[in-house]
């Protein structure tokens, strides 16, 4: 059998297969195929979720960590999801600080003091990060460097920021009324479909500023859709929040609320070099025994589903926050 967890980071879900577990890795095109089945909102498991998070052994870090998004497409990074693989690894190595290889980079984990009971947290560094229009990519937007900037390919009114975290971001700051309206919906169907823009497609995330080190953010993610919340789009935000805003700085710790739930970011800079902290909850709410035979097939038919208890700590966590903006997905 096939041990798989369903977690999430500010109810940003994904189902979490650790591939040392299993007799041999799965194919790269059966891993996707079981992504887009296991995830669907409609059809697969536990009510779907966002992506999957392979773990895999990493010479000199702790395990591999790979993205898959929802429909199938491969991202660098997932910071909230880096937060659940990251207490998998803790508690499978008895490590508390220790690192993960993503795509580009070895990033550093630490375990945090839990947020509620029954609330693991941990936080992570969210690196390297560029505004390199190669890095994005972005491209025919007559710019090679996007801060605070109006687009009017994009939107005629909006001052955008884009950077590499290192999965691609596009960031607005808006006013109450924008966070819940249409606006970001469109963009972020737009040019997450064939454009010039943003060839590889993009994250697109509206925040507003909700009062000193205090954001709301509501992302709609490049190969899902609107998620409760995105956990490189937030810190990137914050990134953009300290770079155009007099309301943090550097080294200040943010909090960024989200229809998930709320995260806490650190932006550092040396050099002109940036990178970010993000720390959040970790949570598991179910643990997944595949047969095997299933996995190997790209299904989880026959699966058996123990619920953890964590989800009802999370939502009380939740509720308790001094107060939280309810946007829709
Ligand atoms: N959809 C993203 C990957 C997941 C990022 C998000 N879930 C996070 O927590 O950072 C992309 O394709 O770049």
């Amino acid at each position: 059998m096939a041990e798989l967890r369903k977690v999430h980071g500010s109810e940003n879900s994904f189902f979490l297969l650790d591939q040392t577990t299993l007799a041999q890795p799965l194919p790269a095109a059966m891993l996707k195929a079981f992504t887009q089945r296991i995830t669907d909102r409609q059809t697969g498991l536990l009510g779907g979720a966002d992506g999957v998070l392979v773990v895999d052994d990493a010479p000199g870090a702790a395990g591999r960590m790979t993205v898959i998004n929802a429909d199938g497409t491969y991202a660098k990074m997932c910071g909230n999801g880096l937060r659940t693989v990251a207490r998998y690894l803790g508690e499978k190595t008895g490590q508390t600080q220790f690192t993960v290889q993503t795509a580009e980079a070895k990033l550093s984990v630490h375990r945090e003091a839990d947020l509620a009971p029954q609330v693991p947290a941990y936080s992570v560094e969210i690196s390297p990060v560029s505004f390199e229009p190669t890095a994005l990519p972005f491209a025919e937007l007559n710019t090679t460097k996007i801060i605070n900037q109006v687009l009017p390919a994009i939107d005629p009114a909006l001052h955008f920021t884009a950077v590499a975290v290192p999965n691609p971001h596009l960031i607005a700051f808006v006013p109450e009324a924008e966070l819940n309206g249409t606006k970001i919906g469109t963009i972020g169907q737009r040019l997450n479909a064939p454009n010039p823009y943003f060839p590889e497609g993009v994250n697109v995330t509206f925040a507003t500023i909700e009062a000193p080190h205090t954001l709301f953010a509501r992302t709609y993610e490049r190969g899902v859709g609107f998620t409760n919340a995105c956990g490189t789009g937030m810190a990137a935000t914050s990134l953009a929040f300290a770079l155009t805003s007099d309301q943090t700085d550097f080294d200040q710790l943010n909090s960024v609320y989200n229809p998930g739930g709320m995260v806490q970011t650190v932006v550092h800079e040396a050099n002109g070099t940036y990178w970010i902290e993000l720390i959040g909850n970790a949570t598991v709410t179910d643990l997944i025994d595949v047969p095997d035979a299933a996995l190997a097939a790209g299904e989880f038919t026959g699966a058996q589903v123990a619920s953890t208890g964590e989800e009802a700590a999370y939502q009380a966590f939740v509720k308790q926050l001094p107060y939280r903006l309810v946007a829709t997905r």
